[in-house]
């Protein structure tokens, strides 16, 4: 494949068995093979993702004090602001050149949850900031439910498998500033290449240049959505639980040309996990004669955990 499929999630909703089903083989198609789908017909208005860069822009042109004031020791970057070039891919020593955002689940009616997620950091000096965040974070986890229904049908599994792990889940929003480059970065990248860690990932802004996809063949190609379209792959926990059926692909950000060093870049990913419990053991459905178990058994919440501190995020 050398082109991120297209698809819409209206045919899954629509009440029609065919469209539904045509919106599964696509996307389960598209999940063994690239791992990444462009998905239009979501529950984000365009309304709503103006205001959410609106609100994010601000942030990021705070005074660096007040942003580093919203750093939160002790919790792995997991609430509020993580400064420039700390985080840095698996593997990679140079820091990714970017700043970023947590905004974490807001938990309904499970006091234990509450109690073990850190809680999400107000911002005073923007009016909106917080509440915009809020309602992007549930349109997202929303739209999140239903892909996780279509992929759960093509793995034969009942189509609310997932609904229990993924209610009051421990999925972040992470609106990224990659700010303008000033001197020649040698080896730093603006995100070097990764998988993601989380079950998947709906990424707000992916409409310009910048983000890659590496297909199987080795080659890197260009991830560009459409203005309503969010760019949506999997992660590496549901690659486990699938073993590997369903691909988590390797994707980066590459720095832009030098005359275009100056501009910043945004964008906005929406990282589903499922509660810290929820076991990542390989289905049994997903193996066989040629399908060996690939991987250990592991719970979400270790499985993170390990990641966290490969990313230089916690010690
Ligand atoms: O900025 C982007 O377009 C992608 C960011 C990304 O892959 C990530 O944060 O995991
Ligand atoms: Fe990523």
């Amino acid at each position: 494949m050398n082109k991120i499929p297209s698809v819409n999630l209206a045919d899954f909703l629509s009440g029609d068995a065919k469209r539904k089903q045509k919106f599964i083989d696509e996307i389960g198609h598209a999940y063994e093979n690239i791992g990444f789908v462009a998905l239009k017909g979501h529950f984000l208005d365009q309304k709503l993702v103006d205001d959410l860069y609106t609100e994010v822009k601000n942030f990021f042109d705070l005074p660096l004090e007040v942003k580093q004031g919203y750093e939160i020791p002790g919790i792995g970057g997991q609430r509020g602001y993580v400064s420039f070039g700390k985080e840095s891919a698996k593997g990679k020593k140079e820091g990714d050149l970017k700043e970023f955002w947590h905004f974490g689940q807001y938990v309904e009616n499970d006091p234990k949850l509450a109690e073990e997620y850190p809680d999400n950091v107000e911002v005073k000096e923007l009016a909106h900031f917080n509440e915009v965040g809020k309602e992007a974070y549930k349109m997202l986890e929303k739209t999140a439910k239903y892909v996780l229904r279509a992929l759960s049908l093509h793995l034969a599994l009942d189509e609310n498998y997932f609904d229990g792990y993924i209610k009051n889940g421990n999925s972040i929003l992470r609106p990224i500033h990659y700010p303008p480059i000033k001197t020649e970065p040698k080896e730093a990248v603006r995100a070097a290449a990764h998988g993601d860690i989380n079950l998947i990932t709906l990424l707000m802004g992916a409409q310009g240049k910048g983000l890659q996809v590496q297909n199987h063949q080795g080659d890197w190609i260009d991830a560009i959505a459409e203005p309503d379209e969010l760019m949506i792959n999997v992660g590496d926990m549901l690659s486990r639980h699938t073993n590997n059926k369903l691909k988590s692909t390797i994707h980066r950000v590459t720095n832009p040309p030098k005359e275009l060093w100056g501009t910043s870049r945004y964008s906005i990913p929406f990282f589903m996990h499922p509660i810290s419990q929820m076991k990542l053991d390989v289905l049994e459905g997903c193996i066989d004669k040629d399908h060996p178990k690939q991987f250990d058994d592991i719970t979400a919440g270790d499985f993170l955990n390990e990641r966290l501190r490969e990313l230089g995020l916690i010690k």
